[in-house]
């Protein structure tokens, strides 16, 4: 049996997902140039990759936004605990390779956007 046609509002709300979608993966893209940099001044200046004061900060002020915004805080701090945690391990890959001699005390320009 073939299933009913796709209603035209579903269609046309698909449309507005597949423009929020790419926001996201450009503002993702946009905030992983901003923490590349943040990775190479880190491993120069003889910064730990995690910051838990700063992480504790990023909760706070995300979980009230997203309360206030509907969206369940839970969700919002699995998103941004996946994000950091990718975040944290290009910052212990670039300080691994500064402490090889791979990298010199050059920080790579930021090239962004934002
Ligand atoms: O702000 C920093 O110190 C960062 O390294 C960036 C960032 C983040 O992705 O927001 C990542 C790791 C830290 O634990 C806190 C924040």
């Amino acid at each position: 049996m073939t299933p009913p046609a796709v209603p035209d509002e579903i269609l046309g709300l698909r449309r507005s997902i597949d423009n929020i979608d790419a926001a996201l993966v450009h503002l993702l893209a946009e905030r992983f140039k901003m923490t590349e940099r943040v990775g190479h001044l880190k491993a120069v200046g003889g910064l730990p990759p995690a910051d838990p004061a700063r992480d504790r900060q990023q909760i706070d002020r995300l979980t009230a936004m997203a309360t206030e915004a509907g969206l369940d805080p839970e969700f919002a701090e699995g998103f941004r605990a996946f994000i950091v945690a990718e975040v944290i391990r290009h910052h212990e890959r670039i300080a691994a390779e500064y402490a090889a001699g791979h990298l010199e005390g050059d920080v790579p320009a930021l090239d962004t956007f934002a």
